[in-house]
């Protein structure tokens, strides 16, 4: 069993229900398998847009399963049923609106919508969870921007060392003392 995991969570009322295809919860995996030159293991779960379902299933990929970061995708809208920020702020001891920042402003680039996305990141324990969008190609889009800061604040909530392939994503760890 490899030492690092990393839980994916697609929070998607039509993917959870076979409607189509969860493009966006692979297109982690994929770009993990991109970044990553750890070995680690993805643990994966697809679910409706419910608030508790949400909640529980980031409790679950973060106190049992021992994910050191989860990514979820979808719900981060002004929807009805868009509840994946508040979940995030429901499970976190502390919030990291940096990522959400970064992620909206880079999004800007691609689309005027960026602005509708309520995403954000927090920490619970000794995991970091990082919302994205649910439109497949913001996966990239948001990752590349923010992954450089991953493993660093994994070092610092006292997770596994991680690994980047610096020919596709170049971590910054300030320089120790
Ligand atoms: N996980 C996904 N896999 C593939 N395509 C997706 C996914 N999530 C969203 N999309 C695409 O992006 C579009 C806009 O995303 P939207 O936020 O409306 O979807 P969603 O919230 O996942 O859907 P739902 O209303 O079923 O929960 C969707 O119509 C769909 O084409
Ligand atoms: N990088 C990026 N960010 C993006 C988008 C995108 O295509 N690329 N789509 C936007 C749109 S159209 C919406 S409605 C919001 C919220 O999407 P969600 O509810 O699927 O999470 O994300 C926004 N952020």
């Amino acid at each position: 069993m490899s030492e690092i995991k990393i839980g994916v969570i697609t929070a998607s009322d039509r993917a959870s229900k076979g409607i189509y295809d969860d493009i966006s919860g692979v297109a982690i995996q994929d770009t993990m398998k991109d970044y990553l030159k750890s070995e680690f293991e993805i643990v994966y779960r697809c679910i409706p847009d419910e608030q508790d379902q949400i909640e529980s299933t980031m409790k679950e990929l973060c106190d049992d399963e021992k994910c050191c970061l989860v990514v979820t995708t979808g719900g981060t809208g002004p929807a009805l049923r868009d509840v994946t920020p508040e979940a995030t702020q429901n499970v976190c001891q502390k919030m990291m609106p940096g990522f959400g920042e970064l992620m909206r402003q880079v999004s800007l680039q691609y689309v005027p919508t960026a602005i509708l996305s309520r995403q954000t990141a927090g920490i619970r324990g000794n995991s970091l969870i990082i919302n994205l969008p649910g439109k497949p190609k913001s996966i990239r889009e948001c990752l590349d921007a923010v992954f450089p800061a991953v493993p660093y604040c994994i070092d610092l909530i006292e997770g596994p060392f991680i690994e980047t392939d610096e020919d596709v994503i170049k971590a910054f760890r300030p320089k120790q003392k």
